[in-house]
């Protein structure tokens, strides 16, 4: 096919599914897939929890897996059954919800391919969790005698990474880094026992950084150092905070302090996500964890406009089933 003829087909199609193809490697296709753009543990009718696809060649690797996933996985026309790897950026029930669901309908259904769950320390435990949930169901298996039921554990790997890991993957490199989401006194107990993870991806021609939960934090601006594609999560508190009052009007003072510092301090603001954007001069910004209900087309514009006035770069305010 005529070159000419042939980007000039692919710039329409990239028009038209709303995606931003920033690699230069032409022997790779990539999609980043916002699977669930909700904000926090608050269903929504219209948001699912925190999940997203990488798709790379056709391989489907999964980043966080909040309630949802299989669903969301399903409408994108992605197979359960052939995830590469499941990629948790911390323990947060609203980033994995969908886990245990994942790992027991891929063995329910007989997923004869290996599952790798990457995370930060804790990860394992919470996996034999799931093992522990599916236990009863297991041994009971479709009731047919004489067949012997596989175990829970199956084609299930865990492996835990530290602040810093790099591991190589056939289609990338991925690093995890520290990010803020917890507070811990450095060197203390907890700061060594819970972390909370910003992952890059390192494609032939394109590098994609995703904040995962974050505050302010200069590991994940260095981390996201020249990325092609920001994915960051962005916190609305004013709105969460009024959403917190209507569904729960009895929560008490310090439970609602607690809630507020934790918003505050373990999140990024519209113009948090532009600075950290612009210092690390990233070349597009994708802005998720969107606060419940949101009012389109307002909202967006005002999201947009914030984040815009620290970062020229071009801002989109994601939705479910986005592609870039
Ligand atoms: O709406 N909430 O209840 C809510 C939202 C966000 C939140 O923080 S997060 O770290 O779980 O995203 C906690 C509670």
């Amino acid at each position: 096919m005529n070159i000419l003829k042939w980007m000039a087909g692919a710039v329409l199609a990239a028009a038209l599914s709303n995606t931003a193809f920033s690699g230069t490697d032409s022997s790779v296709n990539s999609e980043w897939i916002t699977l669930g753009t909700m904000a926090g543990p608050q269903p929504d009718p219209v948001h699912s929890q925190p999940a997203n696809a990488l798709v790379v060649n056709d391989r489907v690797y999964l980043v966080d897996a909040g309630d949802g996933t299989v669903g969301r996985l399903t409408t994108a026309g992605l197979n359960m059954q052939s995830i590469e790897a499941v990629f948790i950026s911390h323990l947060h029930f609203d980033h994995t919800g969908g886990l245990p669901a994942l790992i027991s309908l891929r063995w329910q259904t007989g997923a004869s391919d290996m599952l790798t769950v990457y995370g930060p320390p804790g990860t394992r435990q919470m996996v034999e969790g799931i093992f522990a949930f599916m236990a009863y169901g297991v041994e009971g298996h479709y009731g047919v005698p004489g067949k012997i039921p596989p175990p829970a554990n199956r084609n299930v790997k865990v492996v835990e990474l530290g602040d810093g890991e790099s591991v190589k993957f056939e289609d990338f490199t991925l690093t995890a880094a520290r990010n803020t989401h917890y507070s811990w006194p450095k060197g203390s107990e907890e700061w060594k026992k819970f972390l909370s993870f910003a992952y890059k991806f390192e494609l032939p021609g394109r590098i994609i950084v995703y904040t995962g939960d974050t505050g302010p934090s200069e590991a994940v601006e260095k981390l996201a150092r020249g990325a092609d594609l920001l994915v960051s999560e962005m916190m609305d508190i004013d709105h969460t905070i009024a959403l917190l009052k209507r569904v729960n009007p009895g929560m008490e003072g310090e439970v609602f302090t607690g809630i507020t510092t934790h918003l505050s301090n373990h999140h990024l603001s519209p113009e948090q996500v532009g600075q950290i954007a612009d210092r690390a001069g990233v070349k597009n910004v994708v802005v998720t964890h969107m606060a419940p209900g949101l009012i389109e087309p307002e909202e967006v514009e005002y999201y947009t406009r914030r984040v815009k006035a620290l970062y020229k770069g071009p801002v989109t305010i994601a939705r479910d089933l986005d592609r870039f």
